[in-house]
């Protein structure tokens, strides 16, 4: 990847150190992963020893103090070799976010550390059957019970869920106050009363399983993140990094598919000459490059606007939107490249479309990054 303004040095050598175990322990068996439904949290030990699943946190709580930018590169090598390990790793941080954001010093010292060590893997409950793009509609319940809530509700498309130590639930503690009437909570995974179904059949991103999970147990007061009530606004802040999580997922998608399409390109001979010859192919590989590097601008741009304390919402909104879509378009035209070979599993094409196309959905389908981008124009 050629360097791009705004990053510093140390931002490059953390990324580096990541790109080495990427591609050396993780693009070998992306296509096992995938093709054997591996859960890739079998890597959070190595992922952590590197310093990864704390990398979105202070020292004080185990994290290596790197920078915005230092995040979105890692995490770009990271789906550059294996977009399921990039999605695990993106659903540990929505959790650890979640903490970090909503709670105070006592939670974050009982969970953060042994988050960013990879002893305890968080997954993040905020989506529901009945409200996925409008989180507000949720159903899920928290009442008061002494010392405890009560937690009863469903929660739909949980990654990490079964293999985690903790799991940070979004519930109604009021349910006629709206978005005001919401708390989060961090509820231990193995609390008696919690129920992970099987993992849902994925087109893709297939070593990162999602659940649906079952709450009807007690969660000590303790455990609630923030005051009664502000648990919206920790999902949406928590939200706001993790769509540049999610734009990082993108580029590194990008890159893989993008650099396939140029070798391919070159060795691949019709009519005994290079495809890259013909203009038709120079034409698609501009169009991906161009699409590549405007995305890669803008996830950067919100990166400076969070590394400042900046509002970034928008900013971040439109880094996913670009940078899904993005991914999109350019895993589909390398694929389109490759021709029929393309289609075959025997080159990465085809997983690395698959893998795409959740990042259009998750974290805030497109339609609503373009809601969120709207408004603060408007606003
Ligand atoms: C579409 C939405 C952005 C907006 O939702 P609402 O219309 O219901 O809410 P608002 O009226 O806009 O806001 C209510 C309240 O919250 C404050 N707010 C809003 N955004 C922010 C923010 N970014 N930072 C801080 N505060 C914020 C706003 O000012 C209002 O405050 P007051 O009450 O006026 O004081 C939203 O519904 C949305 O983002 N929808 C998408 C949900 C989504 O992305 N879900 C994905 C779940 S996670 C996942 O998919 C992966 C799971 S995993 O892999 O396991």
């Amino acid at each position: 990847m050629s360097e791009r303004l705004g990053i510093t040095e140390d931002d490059r050598a953390i990324a580096d150190a990541v790109a080495r175990f990427a591609q050396n322990e993780l693009a070998p068996q992306a296509h096992i992963v995938d093709r054997d439904e591996i859960r890739t949290t079998r890597y959070a030990s190595q992922l952590a020893e590197l310093g990864v699943m704390g990398m979105n946190l202070p020292e004080r709580w185990g994290g290596i103090g790197a920078s915005p930018a230092a995040l979105i590169l890692s995490i770009a090598e990271i789906a550059k070799a294996c977009g399921s390990t990039a999605s695990m790793i993106g659903a540990h941080y929505l959790a650890t976010d979640s903490i970090l954001i909503g709670g105070d010093d006592m939670i974050r010292d009982r969970y953060l550390p042994d988050a960013a060590s990879g002893a305890k893997l968080g997954a993040f409950a905020l989506t529901e059957p009945g409200a996925g793009s409008n989180p507000a509609g949720m159903i899920t319940r928290a009442e008061r019970e002494g010392e405890h809530y009560r937690l009863r509700g469903v929660k739909q498309f949980i990654s990490n869920a079964d293999d985690a130590g903790f799991i940070v639930v979004y519930a109604k503690t009021d349910p006629n106050a709206g978005t005001r009437g919401i708390s989060a909570f961090v509820v231990d995974r193995h609390t008696p009363g919690i129920t992970v179904s099987a993992p849902e059949k994925l087109m893709g991103i297939r070593g990162a399983p999602a659940h649906e999970v079952t709450f009807d147990c007690l969660v000590p007061v303790a455990n609630r993140l923030g005051e009664e009530g502000a648990g919206f606004y920790t999902a949406m802040k928590v939200l706001d990094n993790s769509r540049l999580d999610v734009a990082a997922t993108s580029l590194g998608l990008s890159e893989a598919a993008l650099a396939a399409a140029v070798a391919w390109a070159k060795e691949r001979k019709v009519g005994g000459e290079p495809l890259a010859n013909k203009q038709g192919i120079q034409w698609m590989l501009a169009d991906m490059k161009l699409r590549l590097e405007a995305a890669w601008l803008i996830t950067l741009q919100a990166a400076a606007k969070r590394g400042a304390g900046e509002k970034f919402s928008d900013y971040s909104a439109m880094a996913k939107l670009c940078a899904s879509e993005a991914a999109g378009f350019i895993t589909d035209t390398a694929l389109q490249v490759h021709g029929g070979y393309g289609f075959t599993r025997e080159l990465p094409l085809e997983r690395l479309v698959r893998d795409a196309r959740i990042l259009r959905i998750y974290e805030g389908a497109s339609e609503i990054q373009r809601t969120v981008i709207a408004r603060a124009m408007v606003a």
